[in-house]
């Protein structure tokens, strides 16, 4: 494969923002491609995929590299790869043999796996001996899947409608929505993404909103609505009858959903900006079905986003533990009694998940909640997201 230096020159750049500005990746990205509309897609995507890349493998490239400048990072990751670096000045002091032979005696599983001590610590004793396959598959690269909008079109003439333009897609077993692009590309620039026939959407979070048993007709909240990845999947499952209010304390991400909903075809969703504690008990024992997708570490999706490793900490993780209890603690009343809810979230830690459904099960607040079911959705045995999803039911009052 040709390095050519302009793009190795923006490769390094946004690197360099990410790694010692601190900035997120994807937005230094957004900006990098914007920066020049001459490159094509071929060199975006080279972008694009060595720059996750790179601050995927942070760690173990750092501690291998000759030194921090960041064409010797870039090289060092490349030589990782088996390939060949051109005979640049900026590339001058890097030994491929050097870098195989420090490879080769390593063997702190969290400088192999590119993750934080303290990551690694928690993984492990969290999850056991499920733990070193499950980051392992967590470091791998994820694939694109789309959920198809039955409100505007079938799974299968979508799959042909892509096909017609050589974009060949595989059909994963028990995700009836779900669409698995064979091959990494660009589909937001698609016609069919603005005609708002499907959404990017991972299968493991596709069995959210199914988990919800959500009826047409009836009225649902999706409490923590974000952008609405869930909302307009709910709002699909209900065909368009109905009412879905989509809450978050973030009014701006509701606007995303407002627009999302319209390319959708969707008229049901209904955004509410949570204010303050009177939003939440205005709605007390209003809905049929309620959503609680809490914020979370996203520990299960760090495929999609592999700078979270870098930015969480023991007590960002702490901190959104004690939200997570507490919107399980309020905004269960806006149950009706009779009423099921869902508890997700896009993490694999027990601690954010089961052990979160079992102290509000204990609790005065949890005493109306029995749990029907819970999934623990872990990479490894997916293939897709990491994530847990817990049905629970409000006894119907007598
Ligand atoms: C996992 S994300 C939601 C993703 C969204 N449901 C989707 O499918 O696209 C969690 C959301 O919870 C919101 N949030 C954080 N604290 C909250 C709170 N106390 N009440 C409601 N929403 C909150 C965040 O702004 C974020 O949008």
């Amino acid at each position: 494969m040709k390095l050519f230096p302009n793009l190795v020159r923006a490769v390094v750049e946004a690197i360099d923002e990410i790694f010692h500005q601190n900035r997120y990746a994807d937005k230094v990205i957004e900006k990098v491609l914007k920066s020049n509309p001459k490159w094509g897609a071929r060199d975006r995507g080279f972008i694009a995929e060595t720059v996750y890349d790179m601050v995927r493998w942070r760690r173990l490239i750092e501690y291998l590299s000759p030194s921090g400048d960041l064409y010797h990072l870039f090289g060092t990751y490349w030589l990782m790869h088996d390939r060949t670096l051109p005979d640049w000045r900026e590339f001058k002091g890097l030994h491929p043999d050097h870098i195989s032979r420090k490879y080769r005696q390593l063997d702190n599983r969290a400088i192999l796996q590119s993750i934080p001590d303290w990551l690694d610590e928690m993984g492990s004793k969290q999850l056991g001996e499920k733990w070193e396959k499950e980051i392992d598959t967590l470091n791998q690269q994820a694939e694109v899947v789309l959920r198809v909008n039955t409100l505007k079109i079938s799974r299968e003439d979508l799959r042909q409608r892509l096909a017609a333009d050589d974009i060949d897609t595989y059909l994963p077993r028990g995700y009836k929505d779900a669409l698995v692009l064979a091959k990494r590309q660009n589909i937001f620039q698609h016609p069919a993404f603005k005609e708002g026939l499907f959404e990017v959407q991972d299968a493991s979070s596709q069995k959210v909103a199914t988990a919800l048993d959500a009826e047409p007709g009836m009225r649902v909240i999706d409490a923590c609505a974000g952008a609405g990845g869930k909302s307009l999947h709910l709002a699909a499952l209900m065909e368009d009858k109905g009412r879905v209010i989509s809450m978050d304390t973030e009014a701006w991400k509701l606007q995303q959903t407002k627009l999302r909903a319209r390319r959708n075809g969707i008229s049901i969703i209904e955004p509410r900006p949570i204010e303050g504690t009177k939003t939440i008990k205005r709605l007390r024992e209003s809905a049929d079905r309620l959503l609680l997708d809490v914020p979370c570490s996203g520990l299960g999706v760090l495929r999609r986003n592999p700078d979270t490793k870098w930015k969480l900490s023991p007590e960002s993780i702490e901190k959104v533990q004690s939200i997570q209890q507490d919107i399980l603690q309020r905004y269960s009343t806006m149950l009706k009694p009779g009423g099921i809810m869902v508890y997700a979230t896009c993490s694999i830690l027990p601690s954010e998940n089961q052990d979160q459904v079992n102290t509000f099960l204990a609790s005065p607040a949890g005493k109306e909640f029995e749990l029907i079911e819970d999934e623990k959705v872990l990479a490894q045995e997916s293939g897709f997201d990491g994530f847990y999803i817990a049905k629970l039911k409000k006894r119907a009052s007598i």
